[in-house]
């Protein structure tokens, strides 16, 4: 169906952007961290863009199989591009976040690799990595089973070593002990890192990883022993379907006994298990990077979210003129912008946070270099944290963001569907959000025990250490009442747990209340560290301010939505939650005329954002209109199953009828 495409050379959303009141191109070096990084995504964003492989506006029409084969070639395209032009690392990992389907090089670059690096002994780094790094085998990361994914240490899968042939023997003893989900698994993995106990001498020493060769490296078949596939179609049309989790038995594998990942602990030719002097601590290291890592996805699909509706909004017209004359752009009601524009403030906090823990992961490896382990525990309770908030809020805010664009942010075309069922398993892989913070809390609890004995906390905690003023003071609406409120929800429940007959008692009753505390607690390092970034110097004209505004907005929202919690600690009075509610509605009055551009500076191209609403050039009904008749039902106008079952249903006779 043609659509006349003259008007979309108009900028639909030009009045918008004149309106702004700041440098847009300074703000996208604030969002991306520097020139340079604007750059690089700049090029890769139209790399990908401009190649007719990577086209994914059809994706939600395919079926499981061509998906699936579609994804193979983006992944094999992707790295031939990577080859032929040479790219480094960071333009590489940037190329394939902008193909923008997930796939099995995730597993292999983002969990196969980092197990390796982090768990591997030199040796096996330098015999395993170069062969993933050059693709001549593709990895994943098995440890969920069928029967236990939290609770680790209830895997099942075993690893016997035999001393007689000098190797492990891979078992599978149930059903529930099946490898379960692991994403790359089903179809594409040659080899994985499987989580399995370690029995040797007659003894069970738990968990640990050993590198298994699944597949032929000639034909792609199981090897004996192997039994493996997919777990079947996931959640929405398109999204995650694109991905093979896996399913994965072993019926007494073998494989040699220096596949064992043995940087930790090793097993000897004879068999004695022997703990390495290398601190188990250093697993934690690998788990900040990957969890890192989420916290920046986090972000980027707040924000992809976000600009196609904060777009669409200003493109939308609804009510407003009596006689005749313009609607109102759905982007002036006030309720628009109170849903809206925190979620657009979370996508800013959500990125500088990111960043933070990006340099976070470098400090706590620096650090492990020279065995200074003062500060693991209190990054891994914090990555862990910041996971479990960020993907949460950012799950919410999509489907938000759906009911925001009305109708048609129903539609595949809006993009909204098909982001949302890709999102929202961040909040269950790489730890259930709520298992992730019941972790934090335990922490939070250790801490607040450890401060009559005069330990001061650390990083993120050290706020904890004013304990003797953030209890009694009354706090001004800024940081402090955040302080306030986490310290004194820790310390309830600290007190709570004293109550009980036994600690794990207490812990388990009040679990409910420690989850929140440590919402608050997380809560507080994100407002935190967004007002660090806002203290910093940021070049571009007005750039600082619009920053300013949004941490307000953050900080003001986040405190009126739990204001139940502020009023309960007395770490703010009635009154003072009233006044930061009047000064919430002022602040989203200052975001209104910037808004548009707010969103422009995440630099995101068409492709990438994949929304017909969100189009930078906001001229969205011819777009709607020409989507809709690409749907493969509209391949013939009288649809398949007329004649079978519409036809003999129109034409049945009256006397068959009872009406
Ligand atoms: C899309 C996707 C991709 C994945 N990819 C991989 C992969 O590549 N490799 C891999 O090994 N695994 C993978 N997983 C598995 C994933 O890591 C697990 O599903 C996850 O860790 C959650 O574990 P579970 O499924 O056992 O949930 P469960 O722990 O069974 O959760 C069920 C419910 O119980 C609650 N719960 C559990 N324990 C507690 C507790 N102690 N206190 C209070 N509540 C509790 C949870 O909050 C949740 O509400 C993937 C999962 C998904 C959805």
């Amino acid at each position: 169906m043609a659509v006349d495409h003259a008007a979309a050379e108009v900028d639909h959303l030009a009045a918008e952007r004149a309106a702004a009141r700041f440098d847009v191109e300074a703000m996208k070096i604030a969002w991306a961290g520097s020139r340079h990084a604007v750059d690089v995504a700049d090029r890769m964003a139209r790399l990908v863009a401009s190649d007719p492989v990577f086209r994914k506006d059809n994706r939600t029409m395919l079926s499981r199989k061509d998906l699936f084969k579609d994804t193979l070639r983006k992944a094999a395209h992707a790295w031939k591009r990577i080859v032929e032009l040479r790219l480094t690392e960071e333009e590489a990992s940037l190329l394939r976040q902008y193909v923008d389907q997930p796939g099995y090089v995730d597993l292999h670059w983002g969990m196969f690799v980092p197990a390796i690096k982090g768990q591997g002994t030199e040796e096996q780094q330098k015999k395993w990595l170069p062969l993933a790094y050059k693709f001549q085998i593709i990895g994943c990361y098995a440890q969920t089973e069928l029967g236990h994914g939290s609770n680790v240490q209830g895997l099942e899968t075993t690893a016997t070593f035999d001393p007689m042939t000098d190797e492990f023997v891979i078992h599978s003893p149930t059903l529930t002990s099946s490898k379960w989900w692991p994403g790359g698994l089903g179809k594409a993995s040659t080899h994985a890192v499987v989580y399995a106990r370690l029995i040797t001498e007659g003894k069970d020493y738990g968990i640990h990883g050993f590198i298994v060769q699944l597949r032929s490296l000639e034909d792609h078949s199981p090897l004996p022993g192997v039994t493996l596939g997919d777990i079947g179609g996931k959640f929405g049309s398109g999204a995650y379907n694109s991905m093979d989790n896996g399913v994965l038995r072993f019926d007494h594998v073998r494989i040699p006994r220096d596949q064992m990942l043995m940087r930790l602990s090793q097993v000897t030719r004879e068999g004695k298990y022997v703990q390495s002097d290398v601190p188990k601590q250093l697993l934690y290291g690998t788990m900040v990077y990957v969890r890192q890592s989420i916290v920046a996805d986090a972000s980027k699909a707040l924000s992809r979210a976000v600009c196609i509706a904060v777009r669409y909004s200003a493109i939308r017209k609804q009510f407003g003129s009596q006689d005749g004359g313009p609607e109102t752009q759905v982007l002036n009601y006030r309720t628009q912008q109170s849903r809206l524009f925190p979620l657009l403030a979370s996508a800013y906090a959500f990125r500088f946070v990111g960043d933070w823990l990006n340099w976070l992961y470098t400090d706590v490896t620096q650090k492990l270099e020279v065995k200074d382990y003062s500060t693991l525990q209190e990054a891994h309770a914090c990555t862990a944290g910041l996971k479990a908030v960020t993907t949460s809020a950012t799950a919410d805010a999509i489907e938000e963001c759906r009911k925001l664009c009305g109708g048609h942010g129903y539609l595949n075309s809006s993009g909204l569907p098909e982001l949302f069922a890709v999102y929202v398993p961040a909040c269950t892989y790489e730890g259930d959000n709520v298992v992730l913070l019941l972790q934090v809390a335990r922490i939070l609890m250790k801490t607040v025990s450890q401060l009559t004995s005069g330990k001061q906390p650390v990083g993120t905690m050290a706020y904890m250490g004013k304990v003797q003023h953030l209890m009694q003071s009354k706090c001004a609406v800024k940081t402090e009442a955040f302080e306030a409120r986490a310290l004194r929800m820790a310390v309830n429940c600290a007190q709570n747990i004293g109550q009980a007959s036994n600690q794990e008692e207490g812990f388990y009753e009040r679990s409910p209340d420690l989850l929140e505390a440590a919402v608050a607690h997380i809560q507080l390092i994100i407002v935190t560290k967004f007002i660090e970034k806002v203290h910093q110097d940021i070049p571009g004209h007005g750039v600082k301010e619009q920053l300013q505004n949004l941490c307000n907005v953050y900080a003001l929202y986040t405190l009126h939505k739990h204001l139940g919690d502020f009023l309960a600690t007395g770490s703010l009075t009635p009154k003072q939650g009233a006044l930061a509610n009047e000064q919430l509605g002022k602040l989203y009055a200052q975001v209104r005329p910037n808004a548009v551009a707010l969103v422009d500076a995440f630099n995101y191209t068409d492709h990438y954002l994949g929304s017909v609403l969100g189009r930078y050039d906001g001229n969205v009904y011819p777009a709607l209109y020409e989507e809709a008749w690409k749907d493969p039902l509209n391949e013939t106008v009288v649809p398949e199953g007329y004649h079978e079952y519409l036809r003999p249903l129109l034409k049945q006779q009256l006397k068959l009828s009872r009406l």
